[in-house]
């Protein structure tokens, strides 16, 4: 990602020494970017319209609390300015913020050159584009920060110890954040690369990123923990969030990307009613605002999304925002695999699929498949799972999967989670075993941000706003707490006890060994009446079972399936694929009979791989038309729309 060029609204407040503000300007279009002179100086460099400010900096205050937010300032005290920056793209704006700070912080080892200096300088005059950040301005600022803090004696001659004597929380709190950061930087880049490369993203995703930033409006696809939803983080972290809005089809699914859910954001209730009252209920003034606002609209899970209702969206667009384009001339960056859960079936009408609708036809213009699966390393898991999602069960398949039946998946006292495929299920089977535990249950409720909206919470937040816990309960974290310690969202574990010292918070053993007290965390989440709610409450929930239409997008440890009840396409599909190995898996029941591809979705991923097929080939049609078409009429063939 280019880091040196952050285009973004800001407010430019001329102070007086004393920090009263003189005289306030805005400007929509601004840019920033960071250069060097010819004495090294770092400086700040802001381009309004034509103008070029420039300001080589000494002394510079951040205050980043809304940095995810795309907001941060920026105060130069020696200049008597201070920038407020407002919808920056969040992950642009963090990587400009960390490269200005730590090359600042890097020349103020080397030192200054003083004004004297300079005036007997006879070094030609020139200004040049900063460099990324490298593995040696992280080592220096490392370096930096614990002499300051041997300095400041938080290691005490007699409370010294080695690192490895420290328990995790120690190594957590004692390291500063910019060594944290430094850390995390060491560990994505390789040692000679520039540290600010685009470092986790592979070649595919990178290419899906690479459409969207052209403006495209494009669909990308693949199985089952391709990272799709991975790369929907990064998208949404490089587009400017006034103009952004991330959704998708269900609650928790938005919930992994931060976002909300598609009909939240439409605002036309449930999309059933006629054209014209969903115009009505989208021309209410916040609705209509909200859909002004949207330059990009970001939808993952788009499986489950109806055609009728994606159809609706799309005339909605365009009446309110008065513009003829395909959805109004918002940018769709639409992800999902068909072959996953389908949309919810309404009684005797026929399920329409997004990709059938005209909407759909209309609006996307490139589609890009990842084929890369990240979630499984085992090739032969991913294999057998490949052939489930088309639908195939060959017997090295079926008997893969009754092999595991036999697996004991059990450790630490951690039970396998079952994946239910009715709600119902679910609720019985997680009451039934914390009422059958001996002892007091202890309930921890949710800080909602008012209760009015309690419902609304309930159906965005992943966790439940009464949480009831007992000793030997099993649970599942909700939320990504230390990725490397392997804390993630669907780790697994069981409750050891409840810190008196604590505030009576769990104490949670997961399938790691790791023991962890488990504090209350905030989420946020963003309504379309411009609403924020949060909750903050303990990131667990029950894990004797979710259902299976809960864990769409998930990535579980332990998972015990029976398939018996299966009564969708790609819902065998859906429960096996978020296992991260067979070792994790346990299928009680296999039967053949519920592995099931929907026959439309198969018809449209094959035109996509042949459309792709000759793209990438550059073979003409009029010579290769017979190699193409063995599955298909001629007339089907010219109707392809890619
Ligand atoms: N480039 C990457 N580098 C490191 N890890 C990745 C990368 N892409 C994806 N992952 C990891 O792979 C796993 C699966 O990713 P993700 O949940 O985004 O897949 P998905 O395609 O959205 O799956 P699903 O279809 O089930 O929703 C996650 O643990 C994610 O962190
Ligand atoms: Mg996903």
């Amino acid at each position: 990602m280019e880091f040196n060029n952050l285009v973004c609204t800001t407010s430019v407040e001329e102070t007086t020494s004393s920090g009263n503000v003189l005289k306030k300007t805005v400007h929509r279009d601004a840019s920033f970017s960071l250069a060097r002179n010819e004495f090294r100086d770092v400086i700040l460099r802001l381009n309004i319209g034509k103008k070029e400010l420039r300001y080589p900096l000494r002394d510079v205050k951040i205050h980043k609390k809304f940095v995810r937010d795309g907001k941060a300032t920026i105060s130069l005290p020696d200049h008597n300015v201070q920038f407020m920056l407002s919808n920056c793209p969040p992950d642009k704006l963090i990587m400009f913020l960390k490269t200005m700070h730590t090359k600042l912080e890097c020349l103020k080892k080397k030192g200054f050159v003083s004004e004297r200096q300079k005036l007997k300088s006879e070094l030609p005059r020139m200004i040049q584009e900063i460099s990324p950040l490298t593995m040696k301005d992280l080592q220096t600022v490392h370096e930096m920060r614990a002499k300051e803090m041997e300095k400041s004696n938080l290691f005490t001659p007699k409370g010294k110890r080695k690192r490895n004597e420290m328990d995790s929380d120690d190594k957590e709190n004692v390291a500063p954040k910019e060594v944290k950061v430094a850390r995390k930087l060491l560990v994505l880049a390789g040692p000679s690369k520039p540290v600010l490369a685009p470092v986790s993203l592979n070649k595919e995703q990178n290419e899906v990123l690479s459409a969207v930033m052209q403006g495209k409006n494009v669909f990308f696809t693949g199985s089952a923990g391709t990272g799709k939803s991975f790369l929907l983080r990064r998208i949404i972290g490089a587009l400017p969030p006034q103009h952004t809005v991330a959704t998708a089809s269900t609650g928790i699914a938005a919930c992994h990307i931060g976002g909300t859910t598609l009909h939240s954001f439409a605002g036309i209730g449930s999309g059933r009613a006629p054209l014209e009252q969903c115009i009505e209920l989208a021309s209410r003034p916040q609705v209509t605002q909200h859909w002004k606002r949207c330059h990009h609209l970001i939808i993952d899970e788009i499986s489950m999304v109806d055609g009728d209702f994606f159809d609706k969206l799309e005339t909605v667009a365009r009446v309110i925002r008065l513009n003829d384009r395909p959805f109004g001339g918002i940018q769709l960056i639409v992800c999902g695999d068909f072959l996953q859960l389908p949309p919810v079936a309404r009684g005797k009408y026929k399920r329409k699929f997004c990709f059938q609708s005209k909407a759909w036809q209309k609006a996307i213009e490139i589609n890009m498949e990842l084929k890369e699966v990240r979630r499984q390393s085992d090739k032969h898991f991913v294999n057998v799972l490949q052939n489930i999602r088309l639908g195939r069960c060959p017997d090295f398949v079926s008997n893969t999967l009754r092999a595991t039946a036999q697996n004991n998946i059990e450790k630490h006292d951690i039970l396998a989670t079952r994946l239910c495929t009715h709600k119902d299920d679910v609720d019985h089977i997680n009451q039934f075993h914390l009422k059958n535990l001996p002892g007091q249950p202890q309930l921890f409720i949710s800080t909602d941000t008012d209760p009015v909206y309690e419902k609304q919470i309930d159906f965005l937040s992943p966790v439940p706003g009464k949480l009831e816990l007992k000793l030997g309960a099993q649970v599942m974290l909700a939320k990504n707490l230390d990725v490397q310690q392997g804390l993630v969202s669907g780790a697994r574990g069981v409750v050891l006890g409840f810190d008196k010292g604590n505030e009576g918070l769990p104490l949670v053993k997961f399938l790691s060994g790791t023991e962890v007290v488990i504090k209350p965390i905030r989420w946020t989440f963003k309504v379309n009446n411009g609403l924020q709610l949060t909750r903050k409450q303990v990131p667990l929930k029950l894990a004797w079972a979710i259902s299976i239409h809960k864990s769409q997008g998930m990535t579980l440890d332990c998972v015990e399936i029976s398939l018996s009840r299966v009564f969708e396409s790609g819902q065998s599909y859906v429960a096996l694929s978020r296992a991260k190995s067979l070792e994790g898996l346990r299928v009680l029941d296999f039967d053949s009979r519920c592995i099931r591809a929907d026959p439309e979705v198969l018809r449209f991923y094959h035109k996509l791989q042949l459309h792709q097929r000759i793209q990438q080939t550059g073979w003409t049609l009029k010579n290769n038309f017979d190699k193409f078409t063995t599955n298909y009429s001629t007339d089907e063939y010219f109707k392809l729309n890619f």
